[in-house]
């Protein structure tokens, strides 16, 4: 493995999960990667992302050094053959490839402009850093995927999922009050298709998924109707791709509550997190012990051990 972008990049992931697992019961290898150093780059906000690379890079003994680089860096150019006599102070072609020189890996988080889905899909942010930075990059979320998420998602589910059929995965659209990216239902998607669960995508009409990602997958609009016989249900809120950006239904009925979980097989919960409480989901919910969104927040930090061991190699 020499990047972590997208599910594309794993060798297998049933041993990268194994690795995940044995990481979580066995998580402190000091000696492991003394004197290596990763470099966390976030230009948008992050709880998880940050704390849990932060932690997975120590448990292994490698330092982590995290740069919040919209507030502390130099705004950054992206353009090639910009001249740069605006307000932004340096390019992403000195800027990647300086901290390629101090750091054996390099995370980003770059989240999309929802504003030219083009633009977005074409992952600028995340291919110039990836082109200019000589050494291994993990994306940290990207404006079209979150691997991190999605891999301590297959985590969780691996680790609750003890029999030898499929369980039915459900990933269901939720209202939100503002416009959010579609990355973590694109890499949620990518993934389950790898791990080979049964998928399910429900949401309402005008929010289908890029079709690179929904492709071979069953969708309706019938939220009932998909969440009959469920065992994991992710429930995400996203914006529009057909029509980019755009939040084109506040339905209510799609908040997840308590009547909802009743139509499942006593699904487990999920959520990659944050989640506004009595808008994507009811208390109830998340308050239930069928709710696993601590869960996956704890794996995330073993699902950054076990990439970061790969790629720290
Ligand atoms: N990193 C995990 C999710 C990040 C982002 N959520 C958000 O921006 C929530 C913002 C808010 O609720 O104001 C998303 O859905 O892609
Ligand atoms: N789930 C997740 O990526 O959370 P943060 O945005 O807080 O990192």
């Amino acid at each position: 493995m020499n990047k972590f972008t997208s599910v594309q990049d794993i060798e297998s992931l049933p041993s990268l999960v194994d690795q995940a697992l044995k990481f979580k019961a066995n998580q402190f290898h000091p000696n492991a990667y003394a004197g290596k150093s990763v470099g966390l780059v976030f230009l948008n906000p992050s709880l998880r992302t940050r704390l849990s690379s932060l932690k997975a890079a120590r448990n292994l003994g490698a330092e982590a050094v995290v740069l919040d680089i919209s507030k502390d860096g130099w705004a950054l150019e992206f353009e090639d053959g910009k001249v740069m006599d605006g307000n932004k102070a340096e390019h992403i072609k000195e800027a990647a490839a300086v901290m390629g020189r101090y750091f054996d890996v390099l995370g980003i988080r770059t989240f999309p402009g929802l504003a030219n889905r083009d633009e977005d899909y074409a992952e600028e942010l995340l291919n110039a850093f990836i082109k200019y930075a000589g050494v291994p990059v993990v994306s940290l979320e990207s404006a079209t995927r979150h691997p991190l998420q999605s891999l301590a998602d297959v985590v969780s589910i691996k680790e609750k999922w003890n029999k030898t059929e499929k369980p039915k995965v459900v990933l269901t659209w939720a209202p939100h009050v503002k416009a959010l990216p579609q990355a973590v239902p694109n890499s949620f998607v990518e993934w389950m298709k790898v791990a080979d669960v049964d998928l399910t995508i429900t949401h309402p009409e005008g929010y289908d998924l890029a079709q690179e990602f929904s492709e071979g997958v069953n969708v309706t609009y019938n939220q009932q109707e998909a969440l009959k016989d469920a065992d994991f249900v992710y429930v995400k809120n996203w914006s529009s791709y057909t029509d980019y950006g755009k939040i084109l239904s506040q339905n209510e009925s799609w908040r997840f509550s308590m009547e909802h979980l009743a139509l499942t097989n006593n699904a487990k919960i999920m959520h990659c997190l944050p989640v506004r409480r009595g808008v994507v989901m009811d208390d109830a919910v998340l308050d239930s012990p069928n709710a696993i969104h601590l869960d996956q927040a704890e794996n995330r930090v073993y699902a950054a051990q076990a990439v970061f061991n790969e790629l720290l190699k």
